[in-house]
């Protein structure tokens, strides 16, 4: 996994990449200005025009380059030099500039903009220092002024790499940033300037993150594949595990439905459904591949995973959860009103074994650690917590953070927001179970349940928009381990 690095150290990171590989700052702005443009020709047609704003700086010296190719691959581009002619271009940024072919038009910011479809934005990068100055913030009012889809090159110009956007920032409907997502951009309370955001390798040497602390990780399709159990022509029903999943309360039964079904999509060889008494014939004509038992203090011996939540109801469940937490000797999945149960009586932290997963989304997580004033903040108390219990907990939402026991939090790179639908939450309870009964070590579950269930999310919301429902995540399960060539 790579690191997340602050802002202020992305500049010694490239230095430590040119001195690893041996390579020239102007080869690796190309590669990065390969990689968005190579993004950019997939997702837009060459019939849109298209107008580059371009920096002093090296983010300017990428948007010389964009504009090169783009032109090359036969789009119409113009640039605006956001720029005095007395100001210093840094080196690599000249030699982009220098490289603009003369069928390129080339206006200064303050004349009259040139209409586009397409704004691209690499005015300023991470190099953004101190406060905004004042000539900065009426360009960044001229770029927002225009009527186009607006894009922007690692950052939209104004935010810093950490932090959250003031009110002088570029409003981007798309942010492609390299080599890692800065944190500001991962931040719920940025979205409405950074639009959807993409990560593009940029190809910076692994050996060059060895020399930086970092806390923050991102996962990514590369990082997971190592992660998995593989099955082989021996394997056997007990190697993919028994588990069972505890909720499915009165009229909310659908839940662990959902969590039953994910779990045997993820390969669980036996599932069982404990839920409330009232909805034992519903739950078995609901998921006939599933077993079902309705004792509230079942026995739990012979079961290599337990999920305890979907669906559950909090009246009266606080015994069980005890019973649960403290007779279980296997690796447990809390979610939903498992979570809620330990917000009301926090004493329960105590008893939930370690290396326990719990999935808070954003209110759970706030019941469960008190309200937090912003991201940052539920950041930081997700990684106290974590620590502090060695539990594992999932953070959901966009980018997922998964906080480990040993401080490392890692974002999730997959999903997609057709994912915020009902029941998206109980389809992830059951992967992360399910994984677990199959022998996955907590960690390994977590990470590579999370980033399979956004794959999930995203092969579903390919085909079904914002018509996508859980059931379709639980249907694209299998597609993702084909999709990385797991078997
Ligand atoms: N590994 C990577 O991430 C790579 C990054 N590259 C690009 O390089 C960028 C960083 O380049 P630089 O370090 O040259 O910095 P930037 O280009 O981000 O910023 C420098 C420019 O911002 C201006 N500036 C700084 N503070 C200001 C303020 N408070 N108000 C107004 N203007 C201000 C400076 O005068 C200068 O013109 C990245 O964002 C990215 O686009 C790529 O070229 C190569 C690889
Ligand atoms: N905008 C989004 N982008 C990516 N993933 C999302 C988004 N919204 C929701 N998700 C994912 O969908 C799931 C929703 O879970 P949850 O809120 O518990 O739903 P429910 O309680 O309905 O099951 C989480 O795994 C979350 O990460
Ligand atoms: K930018």
């Amino acid at each position: 996994m790579i690191k997340i690095l602050p802002g202020e150290k992305i500049s010694a990171l490239d230095k430590r990449h040119l001195e690893l590989t041996g390579q020239k700052g102007i080869e690796l702005m190309e590669q990065a200005a390969k990689a968005f443009s190579s993004w950019f020709c997939k997702n837009f047609d060459s019939k849109n025009s298209i107008i580059i704003w371009c920096g002093a700086g090296n983010n300017g010296g990428d948007g010389f380059a964009i504009a090169r190719i783009l032109k090359e691959k036969g789009f119409t581009v113009s640039l605006i030099e956001c720029f005095e002619p007395s100001d210093n271009l840094s080196t690599d940024c000249e030699i982009n500039r220098n490289r603009i072919l003369e069928s390129i038009r080339s206006s200064k910011w303050r004349g009259q903009i040139p209409e586009s479809s397409i704004a691209i934005d690499a005015f300023l990068g991470v190099g953004l220092k101190g406060t905004l100055r004042n000539e900065a913030r009426d360009k960044i009012k001229a770029f927002n002024s225009q009527e186009a889809i607006k894009v922007s090159v690692d950052i939209p110009s104004g935010l810093k790499a950490e932090g959250v956007a003031g009110s002088d920032v570029v409003l981007s409907d798309y942010t492609i940033s390299f080599a890692q997502p800065k944190l500001s951009l991962l931040l719920p309370e940025n979205e409405f300037c950074v639009g959807d955001l993409k990560v593009l390798d940029i190809g910076i040497d692994s050996r060059s993150y060895h020399d930086f602390q970092s806390d923050f990780y991102f996962l990514q399709k590369q990082d997971v594949k190592t992660r998995h159990k593989l099955f082989h022509r021996f394997s056997h029903k007990g190697d993919f595990g028994k588990i069972m999943l505890v909720g499915g309360g009165a009229g909310k039964v659908g839940a662990i439905l959902l969590s039953g079904e994910s779990a045997l999509r993820t390969g669980s060889g036996l599932v069982f459904l404990n839920v409330n008494s009232s909805e034992i014939l519903i739950t078995q004509i609901g998921l006939r591949e599933a077993m079902t038992s309705i004792e509230k203090f079942p026995r739990l011996d012979g079961f290599d995973a337990i999920g305890i939540g979907p669906g559950w109801g909090m009246g009266n469940r606080e015994e069980q959860l005890e019973y649960f937490l403290n007779m279980a000797k296997c690796p447990l999945v809390l979610d939903a009103d498992a979570l809620n149960l330990i917000g009301e009586n926090p004493a329960l932290w105590n008893l939930i074994p370690v290396k326990t997963i719990l999935t808070p989304h954003l209110k759970e997580f706030d019941r469960l650690a008190g309200e937090s004033s912003d991201q940052l903040e539920r950041w930081a108390k997700a990684k106290e917590l974590a620590v502090k219990f060695k539990a594992i907990i999932v953070l959901k939402g966009a980018n997922s953070l998964i906080s480990l026991p040993d401080g490392r939090q890692v974002f999730n790179s997959s999903g997609t927001q057709f994912m915020a639908t009902a029941g998206a939450g109980d389809v992830l309870t059951g992967m992360l179970t399910s994984l677990l009964g199959q022998g996955y070590s907590p960690e390994n579950a977590a990470l590579c349940g999370v980033f399979h269930h956004g794959l999930a999310g995203e092969l579903a919301g390919k085909r079904f928009g914002r018509g996508t429902i859980a059931r379709d995540i639980i249907k694209a399960i299998p597609m993702t381990f084909s999709e990385l060539g797991i078997s």
